[in-house]
């Protein structure tokens, strides 16, 4: 049996670090299986943040630029993270870091060169999985749900709570799933008004109360109404989101508590839109299944007919990168690894391109 060990890494939309997991994977009885073996997150620096979040605004040449380093960056991480831990290693798997998604335009853009990895790491480099689903007219996002099927399908629900939200679930023998909307993007960007990265717990939104007129402006966005498939990026909270809040006169704490509010009451609606058994278990991962307040308010929107389930801190943060070493070892195998039922793409397919250290 050929056990794959490997490193995955995954910068998520909430701009809070790098998430590196080093699993092994192998398939038993025709059933993949994983183990978890090491991780390792690397909070970005204040400056780092900065530039990765501007980075939509930047000329060609300069995004080239930074899509180079990054790579290289990533590379050195690699590397780190091997000698730190004497780790034997087949391949890297690499999400990168969005900086462009515009699915509408038929683009997404993932900086962290593959070939500029693969050559600093000298172990060839698995990344790019989003553009040829893309390609086909997909979405290209989200791609955490095959691992969601694969891995966690005992569950009926499968919720991400990173910078946006996205949900993934079983309907009549396919797996759906799509970008639900806000989640810590909304958060992170109220707690830096007041040079905070986050908010531990949910503690300050706690103590505040709901503001109603902006709780209205974000339920009404757009895209809450559109059909699925459909996904979203930083794009659409510059463009849409941050003037709803940023023109809101009151406290940092009712902010957040009005934002807590929104983000469950989303979540509730397409939870409570797609469930067809009585009692259903939602796994929640992602750094919002930390914020005690935001689950709670999301366990009692929900009430009584589906119990969220908040797994261990390891799979809260590395799932994600988990389920990108899953897609790496599915396109080696040339397994299907992005799902068109979740996309829209005109077909399934085994995405990823493979770049060989020189
Ligand atoms: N203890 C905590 N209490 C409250 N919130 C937390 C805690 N720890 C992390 N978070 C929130 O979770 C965020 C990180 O979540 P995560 O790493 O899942 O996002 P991401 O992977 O960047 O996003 P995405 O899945 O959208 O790409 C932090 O920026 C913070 O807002
Ligand atoms: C384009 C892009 O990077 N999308 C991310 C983002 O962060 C959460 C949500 O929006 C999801 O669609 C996706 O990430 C996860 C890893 C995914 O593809 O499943």
């Amino acid at each position: 049996m050929k056990i794959y060990k490997i490193v995955s890494m995954m910068s998520g939309t909430s701009l809070d670090g790098l998430d590196l997991c080093y699993c092994h994977i192998w398939k038993k009885k025709d059933k993949w299986e994983f183990e978890i073996k090491k991780t390792k997150s690397i909070a970005y620096s204040e400056e780092m943040q900065l530039e990765l979040k501007d980075s939509i605004f930047l000329k060609a040449d300069d995004l080239l630029q930074l899509h180079n380093t990054y790579g290289v960056w990533l590379g050195e991480q690699v590397n780190t993270f091997i000698t730190e831990n004497s780790l034997e290693v087949d391949f890297v798997a690499s999400h990168g870091h969005t900086t462009h998604h515009q699915p509408q335009n038929g683009l997404t853009f993932q900086i962290g060169s593959g070939q500029h990895l693969a050559n600093t790491c000298e172990i060839m480099t698995i990344c790019d999985f989003r553009s040829n689903d893309v390609a086909l007219g997909g979405q290209g996002a989200p791609l955490v749900p095959i691992g969601d099927q694969i891995f966690f399908g005992t569950y009926d629900f499968c919720l991400n709570l990173g910078g946006i939200s996205n949900i993934s679930f079983e309907a009549k023998g396919k797996r759906i799933a799509y970008d639900i909307g806000l989640a810590n993007m909304i958060l992170n960007h109220i707690t830096r008004k007041i040079d905070l990265a986050y908010d531990k717990g949910g503690g300050m939104a706690r103590t505040g109360s709901v503001n109603v007129d902006m709780l209205k402006a974000l339920n009404n966005l757009k895209y809450y109404a559109l059909p699925f498939p459909k996904s979203i990026g930083y794009e659409w909270f510059v463009e849409e989101v941050a003037p709803i809040v940023d023109s809101t006169k009151d406290s940092v704490e009712n902010l957040l508590h009005t934002a807590v509010h929104h983000i469950s009451e989303k979540v509730a609606q397409q939870i409570s839109l797609n469930l067809n058994t009585d009692k259903g278990i939602l796994l929640v991962t992602g750094g919002g299944g930390l914020n005690d307040f935001l689950i709670e308010t999301l366990q009692h929107k929900l009430g009584d007919s589906i119990k969220v389930h908040v797994p261990s801190k390891i799979m809260i943060e590395f799932k994600e990168a988990l389920v990108f070493a899953l897609m790496g070892v599915l396109r080696l195998e040339k397994e299907i690894n992005v799902l068109s039922s979740v996309t829209g793409a005109k077909r399934d397919s085994s995405s990823g391109v493979i770049y060989i250290p020189n």
